[in-house]
């Protein structure tokens, strides 16, 4: 069998842009997800239903036989899930919990495509300087924060922040631009390889 296309789910500028770095024409649906965290669930199995969840969504929008892609972004701090944040004070309260610590940034990615789903996890950790009030307000005021996990964008304005990373860079921005290659081929093998 083959695979007749591939398709994000994502209504996410920055997934658009790595899943261009892989030189494989794609087209993008933007499904709606709810995203609500369980109480018993654990981060890691939180992020990964919900890329499953935005795959399988996207598949509805997407022809039958597509391959396609789904991710979520959280980050993980003091074993809190932090995500986009609401209002000025949402936000200020989770720069207080960055400001000079180290978190994680885990991404997931799914791909579901004639009834097999792949999900693979990415991480890393971030360090970022003590912040200012100054600081954290001035960032507020750029707009950056507003539409991404935790608050921030290591691709933008908050780089000034960080003063280590350790793990995939790619996964803090929103898409691990190898694992997802590899994710892509493993699913078509396993299409490929079915009898
Ligand atoms: C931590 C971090 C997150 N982000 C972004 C990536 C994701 O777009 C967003 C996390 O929110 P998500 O809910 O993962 O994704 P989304 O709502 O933007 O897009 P969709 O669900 O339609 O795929 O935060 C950055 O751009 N830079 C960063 O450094």
């Amino acid at each position: 069998m083959s695979v007749s296309s591939l398709v994000l789910a994502s209504g996410s500028p920055r997934r658009f842009e790595l899943l261009q770095l892989l030189d494989r024409p794609f087209t993008v649906v933007r499904p709606d997800v709810v995203e609500q965290r369980n109480a018993t669930e654990s981060p890691t199995d939180y992020v990964k239903r919900l890329a499953v969840d935005k795959a399988r969504a996207g598949l509805a929008l997407a022809s039958a036989d597509a391959l396609v892609l789904g991710a979520d972004t959280i980050v993980v701090a003091d074993g809190q899930v932090l995500e986009k944040p609401t209002s000025f004070e949402h936000f200020a309260g989770m720069m207080q919990q960055l400001s000079g610590q180290t978190h994680q940034a885990v991404t997931a990615v799914a791909a579901v495509c004639q009834g097999i789903e792949r999900v693979i996890v990415s991480a890393a950790k971030v360090t970022f300087k003590p912040l200012s009030s100054e600081e954290i307000a001035d960032y507020w005021r750029s707009g950056e924060p507003h539409d991404k996990a935790g608050g921030y964008g290591i691709q933008g304005r908050a780089a000034k922040f960080v003063t280590h990373i350790e793990g995939s860079y790619f996964a803090v921005v929103g898409l691990p631009v190898y694992e997802t290659e590899q994710l892509i081929v493993a699913l078509i093998n396993d299409i490929g390889g079915r009898p």
